[in-house]
């Protein structure tokens, strides 16, 4: 069984964000769209009941997420009570604790991991996160490539700050034996014309051609309809992933995502303000199985493309 939106767009994988507690200070952060402070995070076996609960409606694949997702002590119990209702269970995280993570993580049942990279030079790394980790984030993907796959990186690309680095990036990529994930920056429509928005937005479309002419092999994600390129680099050769959300239709036509927020919300999309059901006090006032799908059916036709 899979639930359909008023879109005819399937609902078939879940978003989780974990906590808003970061260890980083990314400036440009969209916190997943989750831009007020929460009360009480989910509970590891919240975490489990709505999944499980999910899973039986066609949602097969969980995202976990945040803020930074391992800053939870309980983050293995959360990955272990998940595992067994899920064909892809992975993570979005910053990369800092991966070093001494990555084999409890895949040990615990993570599949696959994303690792956000934004630069290769210490000092742009800093000026992008607030922080001077790009080592121990080094020394994370190193560890996570040994236990996970496959491992992406995450470069949001940002005009006058890491757009000279891209084909650096494609060269690490290859090199690593990692697939790397170029994304648009983003925001919600009444902030594309703020002064921050236009100075650091850098278009991908073009460097989208770019890849297309240099591509050995191009291939389609059902998800959002992205494109991948197989491109020859020194290293061999590196596999790259376009994710341009801004102003696409046909990103938003081909949207298989549902949102849960640190604090037991569903969100239909990013880039909505209008759109959270709570569940989490259902769940806490003992709620049945029945009234938590009902929720969710509700929630579903909710969905609406942003760009449309
Ligand atoms: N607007 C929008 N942006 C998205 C969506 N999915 C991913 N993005 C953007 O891409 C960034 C990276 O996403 P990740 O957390 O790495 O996950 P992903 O790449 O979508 O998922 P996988 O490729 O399956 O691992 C997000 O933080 C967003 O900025 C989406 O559904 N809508
Ligand atoms: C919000 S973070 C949460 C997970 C983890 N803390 C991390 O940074 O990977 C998820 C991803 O969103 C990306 N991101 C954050 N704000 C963004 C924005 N405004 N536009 C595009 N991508 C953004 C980050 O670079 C990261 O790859
Ligand atoms: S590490 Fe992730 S959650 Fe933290 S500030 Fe950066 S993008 Fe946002
Ligand atoms: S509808 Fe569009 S903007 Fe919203 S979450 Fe889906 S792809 Fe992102």
């Amino acid at each position: 069984m899979v639930l359909y939106d008023r879109f005819g767009r399937p609902a078939t994988n879940l978003r989780i964000s974990l906590t808003q507690d970061c260890n980083f200070r990314c400036f440009f952060c969209h916190r997943e769209g989750q831009h007020f402070n929460a009360s009480l995070e989910l509970t590891p076996s919240e975490i489990e009941r709505l999944v499980r609960v999910a899973s039986r409606l066609g949602i097969r694949k969980v995202k976990l997420t945040g803020g930074e997702p391992t800053v939870r002590d309980d983050i293995l119990e959360i990955v272990r009570r998940i595992r067994p209702y899920v064909v892809d269970l992975s993570m979005t995280t910053n990369g800092s604790r991966l070093k001494e993570l990555a084999k409890p993580l895949a040990e615990a049942g993570l599949n696959r991991v994303n690792v956000s990279l934004h630069s290769l030079k210490p000092d742009v790394y800093r000026r992008i996160t607030g922080v001077d980790m790009l080592d121990t984030v080094l020394e994370g993907i190193g560890e996570a490539v040994k236990y996970l796959s496959p491992v992406k990186l995450n470069m949001t690309v940002m005009r006058r700050l890491n757009d000279g680095e891209i084909w650096d990036m494609v060269e690490f990529a290859a090199k690593t034996g990692t697939i790397l994930q170029l994304i648009e920056l983003e925001a919600p429509r009444e902030m594309t014309e703020t002064r921050f928005f236009r100075k650091y937005f850098y278009p991908l479309k073009p460097v989208e051609e770019r890849l297309e002419e240099m591509a050995v092999e191009t291939r389609e994600r059902r998800m959002h309809r992205r494109k991948k390129y197989f491109i020859h680099t020194d290293h061999g050769v590196a596999e790259v992933e376009v994710v341009r959300a801004m102003h696409n239709t046909v990103f938003c036509a081909n949207c298989t995502r549902l949102r849960v927020t640190s604090d037991g919300k569903f969100k239909t999309c990013l880039l909505r303000k209008d759109d959270l059901i709570d569940f989490a006090t259902a769940l806490r006032n003992g709620a049945s199985d029945g009234e938590l799908v009902e929720i969710f059916h509700r929630v579903v036709l909710m969905r609406e493309p942003y760009w449309k």
